[in-house]
């Protein structure tokens, strides 16, 4: 385990520019970070499932969820997309992954006397705190081309409280199986940091294709979750993505995602002012009546909603 992390990090932020309403490119080169996390990540992913079931509180371990709240709520696609953690499960379509969920703000409440349960807390803490700081210097490059108000900077819509940290491990499957690594979704993010080893797998939607996030050594890759879309009026694009599942190897990722706080009222002209928590309970409801994400859809201003639905007819 290395927690040689480089700060400031080597920003290329003049590689970020704006085009068709998204931020290009969507990766962002850092050096030396991640790799020695995503090691320590497979050690953890190798203990006897019993183990993992009890790490205990703030951690948890899952497995085959389509959906995780608040961040990834599976979006449903088209017909027989329309996944959420409950209906998922009944329709028989489980992700294949495996994971953990660090809430960075517990974290100190984590006692271990395990050694390579305080490594992981030690190395979560610092990986979170790194990544807290690039996710406030992208925010600030966000800012500079939306030129958000004062008020509505950093500190609110990027909270500490509400952040997390998630390690996956995608198992690979040499048999023709019609799981997903992880479903169709948006992240309900502001962004995420998603570091990625070298199996591939991840895709993101682009210009109305799915099209493939190659592992580039040393390099982070940047979604933009549905509170950019809302802070942004819709300039920048939520990142609609999945995740397949490689036939030979496993693939080992780590997301960190930041999130406004809870109480922090979302701003954008083309939709009604809520608060973050309330988008996220709605998001909960949706997938447990509806069966999945709704999302953004439900926060639209009137005008903008009836103008969308007279658009679709
Ligand atoms: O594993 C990945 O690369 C993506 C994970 C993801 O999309 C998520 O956690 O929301
Ligand atoms: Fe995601």
């Amino acid at each position: 385990m290395s927690l040689q992390y480089s700060y400031p990090p080597p920003f290329r932020h003049h590689t970020l520019h704006l085009q068709d309403g998204k931020l290009q490119p969507s990766s962002y080169p850092v050096s030396a970070v991640g790799l020695d996390d995503l090691e320590l990540a497979g050690r953890l992913f190798s203990l006897p499932f019993q183990a993992k079931e009890l790490l205990g509180s703030p951690l948890s371990y899952f497995w085959g969820t389509p959906v995780l709240t608040p961040s990834g709520a599976a979006l449903g696609l088209g017909l027989g997309h329309g996944v959420g953690p409950h209906a998922g499960a009944a329709a028989g379509r489980v992700n294949w992954v495996e994971g953990l969920n660090a809430p960075l703000c517990k974290l100190p409440e984590l006692k271990t006397k395990d050694p390579l349960l305080s490594s992981l807390r030690y190395c979560l803490q610092e990986y979170g705190t790194h990544m807290g700081r690039i996710a406030t210097s992208l925010f600030h490059i966000v800012d500079e081309v939306l030129n958000l108000q004062p008020k509505m900077k950093r500190g609110s819509y990027l909270s500490e409280s509400t952040g997390f940290v998630r390690v996956y491990r995608y198992p690979h499957c040499s048999q023709q199986i019609s799981h997903l690594g992880m479903d169709v979704h948006t992240d309900s993010s502001m962004l995420t940091i998603l570091c990625q080893d070298d199996v591939g797998g991840l895709k993101v939607i682009r210009d109305a294709n799915w099209t493939p996030v190659r592992p580039i050594p040393s390099t982070l890759v940047i979604n933009l979750g549905d509170m950019m879309q809302v802070v942004s009026n819709d300039k920048f694009k939520s990142a609609i993505h999945k995740v397949k599942i490689n036939e030979q190897k496993d693939r080992i990722s780590i997301g960190h995602f930041v999130f406004p706080g809870d109480d922090v009222v979302i701003q954008g002209s083309n939709y009604r002012p809520f608060k973050y928590k309330e988008f996220q309970d709605q998001v909960q409801r949706d997938v447990k009546t509806v069966g999945y994400k709704v999302g953004l859809q439900r926060f639209r201003s009137e005008t903008e909603f009836s103008e969308m639905n007279n658009k679709g007819k």
